[in-house]
């Protein structure tokens, strides 16, 4: 379930309580600090909770720095997820905000041209004192509803460029830095989805995901021999071979140091031994060139497990009975494929 989906009525509760603290604090009304308060009066994230009040009672205000870290600690790198919806309902609520003041703004305008319409058929000597104070009031409303619209304007570009921060932490935060395959993270939450997804589907479905467990050959020796330069270039050129295999609605994501996943959509197991073997013979193929070194080559191999999915078992029986798959390949002499059949 998501962590957060407040309703406008809720969020809007939050925000009336949140400013009044947020403005407490020697930081700036930014929507970082906005996400920092939303979670706190929001209560569900009590980490953050104990974190703020731990500081508030030793330093008595949050400064930039400190509604920063909470920001990252708390909310950013915990659950980007969240962080993004939290933006999202800031963004609505503003948005609700500056429409209700563009409204205000054009009633202002339109009551203050009756007046001076009005003041205009009285002419000079009729139009009273009280009348002009009422048009002097009326510009003052004008202007404080203009600066409003401004303020709300100024906050939303700030929340629009917050919710590009965050799209762009969620993103990161399920990228494998080194190869750019998806993570383990991204790998898990597919895994999760792609498996309800199949037994949802019913027991008429023949076709099941399937799982490629994929580790490289004898990687402690290429790491000894060569260094972890090279290593690195070996993990990124099998991330690469692999990346070029998986099909559409597939995944091919680094799952460990050296052991990497090709998740497939409902495919008959023919189809992914089939795939398996040709990502084992493309690798073993290929040859690893050594940046700057004169000898020429690198022999590189995988191991690989391959398991259909069995309705109804967890992802960690699947990703068990493919790692067993894998383990044989390994047991078997390397640079090979194992099925492992339901
Ligand atoms: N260069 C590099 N090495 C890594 C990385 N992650 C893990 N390793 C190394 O990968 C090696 C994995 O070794 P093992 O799992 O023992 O594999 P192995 O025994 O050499 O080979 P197999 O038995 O064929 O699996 C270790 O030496 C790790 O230090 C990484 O990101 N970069």
């Amino acid at each position: 379930m998501a962590k957060y989906e407040h309703s406008i009525e809720r969020s809007t509760e939050y925000l009336r309580m949140a400013l009044p603290l947020m403005s407490k604090q020697a930081a700036a009304l930014h929507p970082v600090s906005y996400s920092v308060w939303y979670e706190y009066v929001a209560g569900e994230n009590t980490r953050l909770r104990a974190a703020v009040d731990r500081q508030l009672a030793q330093e008595g205000q949050l400064d930039e720095a400190s509604i920063h870290t909470l920001y990252r600690r708390h909310v950013a790198d915990v659950d980007p997820q969240t962080a993004q919806r939290v933006a999202d309902g800031f963004q609505r609520v503003l948005t609700g905000m500056a429409e209700s003041a563009a409204l205000a703004g054009d009633q202002t305008a339109r009551f203050g041209s009756s007046l001076s319409r009005l003041t205009a058929e009285l002419g000079e000597t009729e139009a009273t004192p009280a009348l002009q104070e009422v048009m002097s009031s009326t510009r003052d409303m004008q202007q404080a509803v203009a600066r409003l619209q401004q303020r709300l304007d100024e906050s939303r570009q700030e929340i629009s460029m917050l919710r590009d921060e965050v799209r762009r932490a969620r993103h990161d935060s399920l990228i494998d830095g080194l190869t750019g395959l998806a993570n383990r993270r991204a790998f898990d939450q597919r895994l999760a989805v792609c498996l309800a997804t199949s037994d949802a589907a019913g027991a008429h479905e023949q076709r099941q995901p399937c799982l490629l467990l994929t580790d490289i050959d004898h990687f402690k020796r290429i790491n000894d021999s060569y260094g972890h330069v090279f290593g690195d270039q070996v993990i990124r050129a099998v991330a690469q071979v692999l990346q070029r295999h998986v099909p559409q609605a597939g995944l091919a994501a680094r799952i460990g140091g050296e052991e990497f996943a090709l998740l497939l959509p409902p495919t008959s197991l023919e189809e992914a031994q089939a795939l398996a073997e040709k990502v084992r013979a493309t690798i073993a193929a290929s040859r690893i060139r050594r940046q700057g070194a004169n000898e020429a080559l690198e022999r590189v191999t995988v191991s690989l497990g391959v398991a259909p999915y069995c309705r109804g078992e967890s992802a960690r029986e699947f990703l068990d009975r493919a790692d067993q798959a894998l383990y044989a390949s390994k047991s078997a002499g390397r640079d090979r494929v194992t099925v492992l059949a339901a």
